[in-house]
């Protein structure tokens, strides 16, 4: 029969599109903020779109589980209180578990329906849910983090969608100041921070917005994450004022945390020198996206 096969063009990279081959649609309903689509495709996996935009496959989430959740909590020893925004597949819930030092996860996700559709089609990512450490509010991270108490959060990880729709706010200025305001002195913070080829504009806004908000240090990393456009995905890693964070180095490597390597199923793609190489950036980068 005649395979269909989904177009993923997108204002946030025009002239460009991503196809997949889909096996079987699986489930489409719009949520009070977006449209939630699964479907099953020939080489991916299961796909989890929003909107339009792909957010995961099961063959490439781990890049972007693994490295948004590692790349902070690797940073500073032994953190304690983790604020995931976002986040509602539940995949970065399965990362913070692997480290046994964490005692409390709070996850403010919007959209219900993300979390239930993950649930239901994602187990290998929803099982973060189980944690008892977790700690889930549905609603509005910008009402969250306006009431959250001043330096409660050890690590804040934004696991966002693109700034378009519900997560337009995530990435205006006020919101950082909630964000900084929510750590503790040389706590850290790990935003999803688009791709290098399409999006140094916003790269540089976000970079200058941390800079002035963030009195520690503010690094970028990237990934490679085949199903994102253009290939990859960047991560904007901030500290605020205190003990120094040196990012590029992780003090805290999962190599040697109790359990972590083989906790619930084992890391497929990070580890402490994918860590470390993840800052390396290319010429262009440097060039076009100043204060790195
Ligand atoms: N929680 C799954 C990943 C969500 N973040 C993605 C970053 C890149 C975007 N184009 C799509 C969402």
């Amino acid at each position: 029969k005649a395979q269909k096969e989904l177009y993923f063009n997108n204002p946030m990279w025009p002239g460009e599109a991503h196809s997949l081959k889909v096996e079987k649609i699986l489930f489409k309903e719009k949520s009070e903020y977006q449209e939630v689509l699964v479907f099953e495709s020939s080489i991916y996996g299961k796909v989890l779109v929003l909107d339009g935009i792909v957010q995961l496959t099961e063959k490439d989430e781990c890049v972007y589980q693994e490295m948004i959740t590692h790349l902070p909590l690797c940073s500073i020893e032994s953190p304690k209180n983790v604020l995931v925004v976002g986040g509602g597949d539940g995949g970065v819930l399965r990362e913070i578990s692997r480290h046994s030092s964490v005692v409390l996860i709070d996850i403010c996700e919007i959209d219900k329906m993300v979390i239930d559709v993950s649930k239901k089609f994602f187990p290998e990512l929803a099982i973060g849910f189980e944690d008892p450490r977790v700690r889930l509010h549905v609603g509005d991270a910008v009402e969250f983090l306006r009431h959250a108490p001043e330096g409660k959060y050890d690590a804040i990880i934004v696991d966002s969608s693109d700034p378009v729709g519900p997560a337009q706010e995530l990435v205006e200025k006020p919101f950082f100041e909630t964000l900084a305001r929510a750590l503790r002195p040389g706590g850290v913070l790990c935003n999803m921070a688009e791709s290098m080829w399409l999006h140094t504009h916003l790269i540089q806004d976000m970079i200058s917005i941390c800079r002035e908000t963030f009195k520690g240090s503010v690094q970028y990393a990237w990934a490679s994450v085949p199903t994102y456009p253009s290939g990859v995905i960047g991560f904007l890693l901030c500290s605020t004022e205190g003990p120094p964070v040196d990012f590029m180095h992780p003090i805290n490597p999962i190599e040697k945390l109790e359990g972590a390597l083989q906790h619930r199923r084992e890391l497929r793609f990070y580890n402490s020198e994918m860590h470390k190489a993840a800052f390396c950036l290319p010429s262009f980068v440097k060039r076009e996206v100043k204060a790195l």
